[in-house]
């Protein structure tokens, strides 16, 4: 993830000390809330348990008071000691089973917090991952969230039972002695702000705690992604080292939040202690005095003890949930990110019905694919509602800023023609890969417009367009996992039968005769077990599968030996059979037999035409055909 700018409020003073501001977006304890509601029925029934709980707990000291006064007078204690006991046993059971219900409705939290974060991380806008860092998205997933679960388990609803058991003891107190009770007032009142100012400072360290782990995530997924360079290259030491510099900044930060944490922890305790002391003087001094007696003294002082113990448990939950608020804070910051189709959503009408033409024989006139005056740059995006250049179909969605602008297309027009075998050629960087994650809408063009079946495609709803088109990605990814899970990506739907028959049209029959396993045989992670061009050819059979009308090919540059490459041929032509096909070649030999070739140079297509016209025609592309001795 980029750095995030430095908030406003960064350097105020705020609380004890300079407190900067954590980078990201703050959470409220509102937003906490909806994750909290979800689970309002079990909630209420602990809140009543709690409460249960409280009055058991309040009427101890009564009755020891009375115990006292019938042991002072001398007579029997009979069924009082027996009612004090059930008292006990009553809240110990209580406790215990409200410490599962809210262990089991944190975990609750915890799921639906991944549930949601998950559906809208795998929703963001493609733009998003270009500048976001895996590594800092998984880990936002596997352990923000975790620190949700702290807000019910470590202490808010006891605190909120405990309230009861708080405002009871005070009016008790109240009762047995204003005096006494005006001085431990104003020792808690001290304990209460000192705390306070404390649980902000949680938040904010908690906030950068997490940020850090994040970065140690990525820093993880960087090495173990490329953990066979980084080997073959001799830079296993520098990356470990890498890694553990992140760490140890996740450390620093944790150990900052331990600090702050252990600031709060004793306050309560202490408070207590000084109260108690505070009222053995005092108390013993007014029983000297006649003020109150001995049985009140003890009662006031039980009284005190139960009003500390929720204040103890309330400044644990405003811990906690400081710490919660700084993971939801990074939480909350995804969540918040339209997704990909949030502003599409926006428009009046999509017209999707009209696409289902395109797989039938009397399909539209219109070409398949159309480029109209196409222009594109990639843009590095942050969010910023403030950008007057906001133009959102619907402006209560931000449009991302375009902080810096990379132009790779400029003014690309071409059409390809319904059922036709099309190839884009060019050299590296031309913008060959651009178009083709236009065509599947991962980003939109700055100026122009892209047609499909003569419809413009930011009309269409993408879910229906994407599943006419194909498409196999240069570095064609195949997930870890299972063949039959590879090929079942887009049509979880098909037999057995329909895979081996689609394996054996791209001439991959022979990886299932390697594994007696077959189909179920594990590709490893990333396909690893493969070769490159099977790879290739195993993506191609996943879009073959679900027998799109269109086929979008982005051809591996990696060199294929003789057999491999007549092995993708076949396979190309297989796939050309009875569709549209656009293929990004590489290797011009894979494309001379095509209907149309366009030739793309900087984001401009230079040329048109079949492989002998553009011979004539087109310097770059002979030139191009010239190095791969195919004139
Ligand atoms: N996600 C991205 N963010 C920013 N710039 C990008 C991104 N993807 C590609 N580019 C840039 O866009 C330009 C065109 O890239 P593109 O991948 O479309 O070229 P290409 O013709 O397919 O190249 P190759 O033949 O090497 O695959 C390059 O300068 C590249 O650096």
């Amino acid at each position: 993830m980029s750095s995030p700018e430095p908030r406003q409020t960064s350097g105020r003073r705020r609380g004890f000390g300079r407190r900067p501001a954590p980078d990201g977006p703050r959470a409220t304890f509102r937003q906490l809330l909806p994750f909290i509601l979800e689970h309002k029925p079990v909630l209420a029934w602990v809140a009543v348990l709690s409460i249960v709980a409280a009055l058991a707990g309040l009427a101890q000291p009564l009755l020891i008071g009375q115990v006292i006064t019938v042991v002072e007078s001398g007579e029997t204690l009979g069924a009082l000691v027996w009612v004090l006991v059930g008292l006990v046993v009553v809240n110990g059971v209580i406790t215990g089973y409200q410490h599962y219900l809210l262990q089991r409705t944190g975990e609750g939290i915890v799921l639906s917090s991944r549930k949601r974060l998950v559906a809208r991380i795998l929703h963001l806008p493609i733009s998003e991952f270009d500048t976001r860092r895996t590594g800092d998205l998984v880990s936002r997933v596997g352990s923000d969230t975790t620190l949700l679960r702290a807000v019910l388990t470590q202490g808010l609803v006891e605190a909120i039972g405990g309230a009861v058991t708080f405002v009871g003891a005070l009016v008790a107190m109240l009762i047995i002695d204003p005096v006494l009770l005006g001085l431990t007032a104003l020792v808690v009142a001290v304990a209460i702000v000192t705390v306070t100012l404390l649980s902000g400072r949680v938040r904010d360290a908690s906030h950068r705690a997490q940020t850090k782990v994040g970065d140690v995530a990525a820093a993880v997924e960087r090495a173990i992604g490329a953990v066979r360079t980084i080997r073959a290259a001799g830079a296993t030491e520098r990356e470990a080292a890498a890694v553990d510099r992140e760490a140890e900044g996740a450390w620093k930060m944790g150990v900052k939040v331990a600090k702050i944490s252990a600031l709060i922890v004793p306050v309560a305790g202490i408070a207590m202690q000084i109260s108690f002391l505070v009222v053995l003087g005092v108390g013993g001094f007014r029983v000297a005095s006649g003020a109150i007696t001995i049985a009140n003294l003890v009662a006031f002082l039980m009284f005190l003890f139960m009003m500390i113990m929720p204040l103890g448990l309330a400044f644990g939950a405003l811990t906690s949930v400081n710490q919660a608020l700084g993971a939801l804070g990074r939480i909350q910051e995804i969540l918040d990110l339209p997704s990909e189709d949030q502003h599409d959503r926006a428009l009046a009408s999509l017209a999707s019905a009209s696409l289902a033409a395109l797989a039938t024989a009397d399909g539209p006139e219109a070409p398949a694919i159309a480029f109209d005056d196409v222009h594109f740059s990639y843009a590095r995006t942050r969010q910023d509602p403030a950008d007057p250049g906001n133009t959102s179909p619907d402006a209560s969605i931000p449009e991302p800023e375009v902080a810096e602008r990379r132009p790779v297309l400029h003014g690309v027009s071409f059409d390809v023609p319904r059922g036709r075998r099309v190839a884009l050629v060019g050299p590296s960087g031309a913008g060959k890969s651009t178009i083709l994650a236009l065509i599947e809408r991962f980003y939109d063009p700055s100026v122009g417009e892209i047609r499909l079946g003569g419809l413009d495609l930011r009309t269409l709803d993408r879910r229906a367009f994407r599943a006419q088109i194909g498409y196999v990605e240069q570095d064609a990814p195949v997930l870890a996992g299972t063949l039959r899970e590879n090929l079942l990506l887009g049509t979880p739907d098909a037999s057995d039968a329909d895979c081996i028959r689609v394996l054996e049209s791209v001439n991959l029959g022979e990886v299932l005769s390697r594994d007696p396993a077959g189909l179920g045989a594990e590709v490893g992670e990333e396909g690893v077990k493969l070769s490159g061009g099977e790879r290739q050819r195993l993506a191609i059979a996943r879009a073959l599968l679900a027998a799109p009308p269109i086929l979008l090919l982005d051809e591996s540059t990696s060199s294929l030996d003789g057999r491999n490459e007549r092995m993708m041929r076949e396979a190309i032509d297989a796939v050309a059979a009875d569709r549209t096909l656009l293929v990004i070649a590489h290797r011009l030999s894979t494309v001379v037999d095509s209907d149309l070739i366009i030739v793309l140079d900087h984001g401009r297509v230079v040329g048109q035409g079949t492989h002998a016209e553009l011979i004539e025609s087109t310097p770059l592309y002979r030139e191009l055909a010239e190095h791969q001795l195919l004139v």
